[in-house]
């Protein structure tokens, strides 16, 4: 008898429809029990019942868990039991390559190198007869670990003091070295300001039009390329759709991030050695940012701060210690002690920031939903037992003044004692 896995459409219509009189029967049948959330699909992707989550209270009523398991779940690279169910995809003679060039803000892939990612992926497995390979080049030091998670099946690091900085010089003719080694069918890039101004740099090396705001990418047999892209033109009044060009500057959430499969990451190098550049832009290093000028959604760490606090002037004195950006709960916006446009939550800003440090706030569903892609959460609060507490990575459980008030104490106290040490030095 023939081995093939026959797919039943009809069975699989039933496990994602909750409300079928077979829905447990056939979801324990397809291997996932009948309360499980997950079932292994026909061709081995593991597939997930969105309806499936929390749980009914004893009143009959669904109960969504507030524990933040299942944003911890959903936030990429976070759970080690999601890495295990993904499904491992080995690509070794692909039939092109796509290469991506993500922002890496930070030294970790941002939300936005993530999209990307899944847009490459799409291209790239378009047809399963002769996949491709996404190729990721990634300059100067990084922090990451997901790589392969995010759907990278080949990793070029360019490392070490010649790739850090502020070198397009550099980076372009690093850039049309790969293009003329491997020459990518694509080239993905984040339209942001880093991975924007370098797509740009590169179009015009390599004498190629880019589609620049690209929000979207659909496979069309009509296009000369056979996919065709929509993106923001007209100063974001107007969609402009055209074929798919070469080289693709794409927005935030062009495409979902890969969840299903892990990749490779397999290190490669250039093998004709890396070019010389007589750059003509030097680095004079960094400048220092007012982290109340920076917008809440690129914040990279925010202090924010809720109905729990009660003494404002030591609140905003410890967010000019921390160098913190400010954020805050509705409540704390509705009572007039913080500006509107630094609402975090559903009905604010989702913000991503590395560290988020909550004061006094009790982890509404609103206020967590706005936070569900930040790395680190911190929690201030008195009651051990609030909802914030059980979402956070690391709670302090007092009064928001007096461990405010005792952070920036630390923080002084260190810098004082590095700055006699560069004194004595
Ligand atoms: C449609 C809708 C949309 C909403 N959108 C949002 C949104 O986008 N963002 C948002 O934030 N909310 C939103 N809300 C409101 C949300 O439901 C909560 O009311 C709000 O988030 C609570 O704010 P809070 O945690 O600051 O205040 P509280 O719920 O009052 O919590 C205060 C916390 O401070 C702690 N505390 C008290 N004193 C101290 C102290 N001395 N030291 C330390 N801790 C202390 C308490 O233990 C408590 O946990 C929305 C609500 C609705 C209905």
């Amino acid at each position: 008898m023939s081995e093939l896995v026959r797919r039943d459409p009809r069975k699989e219509w039933i496990a994602r429809n909750r409300l079928h009189p077979q829905h447990l029967e056939v979801l324990a049948e397809l291997g996932g029990g009948a309360v499980a959330n997950e079932w292994m699909g026909p061709n081995g992707v593991m597939r997930r019942n969105p309806h499936a989550v929390g749980f009914i209270g004893p009143n009959g009523i669904r109960r969504i868990d507030r524990s933040g398991a299942q944003q911890a779940a959903q936030a990429p690279g976070r759970s080690v039991e999601a890495k295990d169910a993904r499904r491992h995809v080995a690509i070794d003679t692909p039939a092109f390559m796509i290469a991506v060039v993500p922002d890496m803000a930070g030294g970790r892939l941002s939300s936005h190198d993530r999209d990307l990612l899944g847009l490459a992926r799409q291209l790239a497995d378009a047809d399963p007869a002769q996949p491709g390979a996404v190729l990721a080049i990634v300059f100067g030091e990084h922090k990451e670990t997901t790589f392969g998670e995010a759907g990278i099946d080949r990793l070029m690091h360019l490392e070490g003091e010649r790739f850090s900085g502020y070198l397009p010089e550099l980076s372009v003719a690093t850039l049309q070295g790969v293009d003329r080694e491997m020459a990518p069918r694509y080239w993905l890039l984040p339209d942001s300001n880093v991975g924007g101004e370098l797509g740009r740099r590169l179009a015009a090396r390599l004498g190629e039009r880019p589609a620049a705001q690209v929000w979207q990418v659909e496979a069309d047999a009509e296009s000369a390329t056979g996919w065709r892209c929509t993106a923001r033109g007209a100063a974001g009044r107007n969609d402009i759709s055209r074929t798919l060009p070469r080289i693709v500057l794409a927005l935030a959430e062009c495409a979902d991030p890969v969840s299903e499969t892990r990749h490779a990451a397999e290190p490669i190098k250039l093998s004709n050695g890396l070019p010389d550049v007589l750059g003509r832009i030097e680095d004079m290093g960094e400048v220092a940012v007012d982290p109340a000028s920076v917008s809440l959604a690129e914040a990279e760490f925010i202090l924010s701060a809720g109905n729990g606090v009660k003494d404002w002037d030591s609140y905003h004195y410890a967010a000019d210690v921390l160098g913190a950006t400010k954020g805050a709960s509705r409540v704390a916006v509705d009572d007039g002690y913080m500006p509107r446009d630094r609402q975090v939550g559903a009905t604010g800003t989702w913000v991503s920031a590395r560290v988020y440090v909550a004061v006094g706030i009790s982890g509404a569903i609103q206020h967590l939903q706005g936070i569900q892609s930040c790395d680190k959460v911190v929690a201030i609060n008195l009651d051990e037992g609030c909802d914030m507490v059980k979402r956070a990575d690391l709670a302090v459980i007092g009064d928001a003044s007096a461990v405010l008030a005792a952070l920036v104490k630390r923080v002084e106290q260190y810098r004082f004692e590095q700055q006699e040490n560069r004194d004595a030095a």
